[in-house]
This record gives structure tokens, sequence and C-alpha cells, in this order.
């Protein structure tokens, strides 16, 4: 089971492996929270990410290869791993966690040590949905339950 917590990211390194759809999307959920973030990825193509203030790109064709992976990891606080190559992802997970950096994996439901969660929000409360991996899609229906809850506090 994953521990829920609230961790503040600013000013943490936080790396983002891959630039395509779904590193977009924890971009762009993890930008309100994270001010130090840096992609790396084989291709960045245009997209909205870089719209997003203070990201730093570089450009780099991450290989298998352990000491590399060590090098360019041991650097972060937490590191998102989102390449659609999934023996890479496990590979850059399993790094991480035996060199105690908090890591996402998009592509398992269990190789990483950090979960994205869904989160509603107000000004008030921040409210942080988890299936353990199980089903994350099922969130969304949770999600607007929440959000009429939220709405019933305010009025
Ligand atoms: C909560 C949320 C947060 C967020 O991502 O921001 C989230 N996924 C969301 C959406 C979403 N996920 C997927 C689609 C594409 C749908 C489609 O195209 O069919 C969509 C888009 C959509 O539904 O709109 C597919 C998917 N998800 C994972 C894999 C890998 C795998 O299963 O192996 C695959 C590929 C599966 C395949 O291809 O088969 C894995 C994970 N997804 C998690 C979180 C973590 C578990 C959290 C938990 O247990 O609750 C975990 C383990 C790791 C992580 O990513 O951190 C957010 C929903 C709520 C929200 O909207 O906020
Ligand atoms: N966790 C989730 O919420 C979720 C949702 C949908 C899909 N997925 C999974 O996420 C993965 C990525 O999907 P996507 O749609 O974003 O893929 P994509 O093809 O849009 O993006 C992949 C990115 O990785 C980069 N890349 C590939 N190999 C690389 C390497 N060796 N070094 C550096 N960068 C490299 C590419 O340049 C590209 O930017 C897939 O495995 C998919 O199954 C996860």
């Amino acid at each position: 089971m994953f521990f829920p917590m609230c961790i503040n990211l600013e000013n943490k390194k936080i790396l983002v492996i891959g630039a395509g759809k779904v590193a977009a999307r924890k971009i762009k959920k993890i930008a309100d929270y994270g001010t130090d973030i840096t992609v790396l990825s084989k291709e960045i193509k245009k997209s909205e990410i870089l719209e997003i203030k203070n990201i730093k790109f570089e450009k780099k064709t991450l290989e298998n290869n352990q000491n590399e992976i060590e090098k360019i990891v041991k650097n972060y606080f937490l590191v998102i791993v989102a390449t659609n190559d999934e023996n890479l992802n496990e590979k850059i997970a399993v790094i991480c966690d035996k060199n105690n950096i908090l890591v996402n994996n998009v592509s398992s439901k269990t190789t990483m040590n950090a979960m994205f969660t869904g989160i509603v929000k107000n000004d008030e409360f921040q409210i942080s949905i988890s299936t353990n991996g199980k089903n994350c899609k099922r969130s969304r229906a949770m999600k607007e339950e929440i959000k009429k809850i939220l709405n019933k506090i305010e009025n």
C-alpha cells in the first residue's frame, strides 16, 4: 500500500524523462507545485508544456545503461519516468528506488515508490484520490462526487 502524504516540492529538483502525451499531463499537474523541473527527452515536440514558465529542456536519448542512468538521476529529488519504452522506464525506476530517489513510473502499476493521485482542490482543501495502482480510471467518478461535496461545503 502506498502511504498518502503531502510533499513540499518547491525548489526541489524534479526530472521528467520523456516529453510525450503522458509526460505532458504529469508536467501540467506537477507544475502547480514544483518550481525546478527539467525535462529530458529524445524528442521535444511543440506542445503546451513548452509554454510553462521556467521548465528546462534537455534533448537527450537515454540508453539502457546503469552507470549513465545513475549519474543522471542522482541529482534529483523526484524523477518521473514517462518514455514509451516500458523496459527502460522500469530500469530507471529500479535504479532510482535503490538510490532512495522518489520515482514515478507511468508505464507500471507497481514498479515505483511514488504514484500520482487524482486531485480535487479549492482554496481551502485538496483531496487526493488513490486506488493503489489498481484502477486509476475509477478515481474519475470519485472526483466528480468529491467536487459536489466541496461545492456543498462552500455554499
Ligand atoms: C489518478 C491519475 C493521476 C494522473 O495521471 O494525473 C492516474 N492516472 C490517471 C489517468 C489515466 N491513466 C491512464 C489513462 C489513459 C486511459 C486510456 O487511454 O485508456 C488516463 C487518462 C484518463 O483516464 O483520462 C492509463 C494508465 N495509468 C497507469 C498506466 C500504467 C499501467 O497501468 O501499467 C496506464 C496505461 C494503462 C494501459 O495502457 O493499459 C498507471 C498509473 N496511473 C496513475 C494515476 C497511478 C495510479 C493511481 C491510482 O491507483 O489511483 C499509476 C499507477 C502511476 C502514475 O501514473 O502515477 C489519473 C486519473 C484521475 C484524474 O483524472 O486525475
Ligand atoms: N500513467 C498514466 O497515467 C498513463 C496513461 C496512458 C498511457 N500510459 C503509458 O505511458 C507511456 C508513455 O505514453 P505516451 O503516450 O506519453 O508516449 P509518447 O510516445 O507520446 O511519448 C514518449 C516520449 O518518450 C521519449 N523517449 C522515448 N525513448 C526515449 C529515450 N530512450 N530517452 C529519452 N526519451 C525517450 C519520446 O521522445 C517521447 O517524448 C506508455 O507506456 C503508456 O502505456 C500511462
